[in-house]
């Protein structure tokens, strides 16, 4: 258990806007893999009518190594934006560089990977067959072939149901081989439009393992999703998309800074301490509010299920489960107990 202790805001807080200049001369990702300028994707109905002005000049980029969200609420032109710079789809206006190259020169396809909303796989194909039918399509030998299979589909962990028939898959094992596919080529970048759909919260866990690991490996990757708490967690920068405009770019540290509070988390404290910490903020003539941080349902959730397959015949309640991890020190920003100095806590 913790305490947190928030205190109100000293100041209004700035506006949130935030566009390239907030990666700061610092940041430490590479060169630009994506460029994308003044794009915009008229649709045109049977009779080459405008119909609908799904996007209108989106222009941004993203570099070597980052993981990068779009979001947007249904129908803000995310999936436009997503086939047009797989070169599914002819801009309207506008241009885009994918690794030096147009959208549009296929030869770019060696080096990117795509996940698909709705996976199209052959559904008399079982796992095995489906990766080696797709490593045909870029030309790897039989062996380079048997040996990626095996890797992905224990990275997506559905090597059990290497044999049965994708007809024969689960909501979730569909999505694990579609992203197995995308990932048969060992791309540079990799787009992935909602990842997660159909996952329970351990495919989540497992998808947003994969996703770091990807980026640890130094590819890039573009995910679209609408599960924010999914792309707080892996992606370093975000873009907002609505109306088929970008209203917000930035980082995720960023942008979710809560500027004007200071937050302090600590172990529980016992009253006295709670009263005296409390004096010395009346001291500055601070009111704080005290409360105890609550989990996310997600983390009870992974946890009671863990518990649950380690431990079987067992049931838990909120008071008895198990597998609480101690935070590490670096979570902590300023509590007292991992002895962090106060002059090197962003917030105190
Ligand atoms: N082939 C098409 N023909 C005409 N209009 C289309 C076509 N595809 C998309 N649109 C329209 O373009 C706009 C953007 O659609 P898009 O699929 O890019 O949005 P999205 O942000 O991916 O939505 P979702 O979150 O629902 O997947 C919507 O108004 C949609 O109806």
């Amino acid at each position: 258990m913790a305490d947190t202790l928030t205190a109100p805001p000293a100041a209004p807080a700035p506006p949130t806007a935030v566009d390239e200049a907030a990666l700061g001369p610092g940041h430490p990702l590479g060169e630009t893999v994506i460029e994308v300028r003044n794009l915009s994707k008229v649709y045109r109905d049977f009779w080459g009518r405008k119909k609908v002005r799904a996007l209108n000049a989106l222009s941004l980029d993203v570099k070597r190594g980052e993981v990068f969200g779009l979001l947007g609420p249904n129908g803000s032109g995310k999936t436009t934006t997503l086939k047009m710079l797989l070169g599914l789809l002819f801009p309207t206006e506008g241009s885009i560089r994918i690794l030096g190259k147009s959208a549009t020169d296929v030869s770019k396809n060696e080096k990117i990977g795509y996940l698909p909303e709705e996976s199209y796989l052959y559904r008399f194909l079982n796992a095995e067959e489906t990766l080696d039918f797709y490593g045909r399509l870029f030309k790897m030998t039989k062996a380079q072939r048997r040996a990626k299979t095996d890797e992905l589909l224990k990275l997506v962990k559905i090597e059990h149901a290497r044999k049965r028939q994708l007809k024969e898959y689960s909501k979730g094992m569909t999505r694990r081989i579609g992203l197995a596919q995308a990932l048969i080529n060992d791309p540079e970048i990799v787009f992935l439009d909602e990842p997660t759909s159909g996952l329970d919260p351990n495919g989540r866990a497992d998808v947003k393992d994969l996703i770091l690991g990807l980026k640890a490996q130094g590819k890039t990757v573009v995910m679209c999703s609408h599960l924010l708490a999914e792309i707080e967690d892996v992606c370093d920068r975000i873009a907002i998309l609505s109306g088929g405009e970008l209203k917000l770019l930035g980082t995720v540290d960023e942008l979710l800074r809560s500027r004007g509070e200071t937050q302090i988390v600590t172990p529980e404290l016992s009253p006295e301490a709670l009263a005296e910490v409390q004096a010395v903020l009346a001291k500055h003539h601070v009111i704080a509010g005290v409360t105890q941080p609550k989990k996310t349902l997600e983390d009870l959730f992974l946890r009671t299920v863990s518990e649950a397959e380690a431990r079987p015949g067992r049931t838990f309640s909120a008071q008895d489960l198990p597998g609480e991890v101690p935070p590490a020190d670096d979570d902590l920003p300023g509590t007292t107990s991992a002895g962090i100095p106060p002059e090197s806590a962003d917030k105190v």
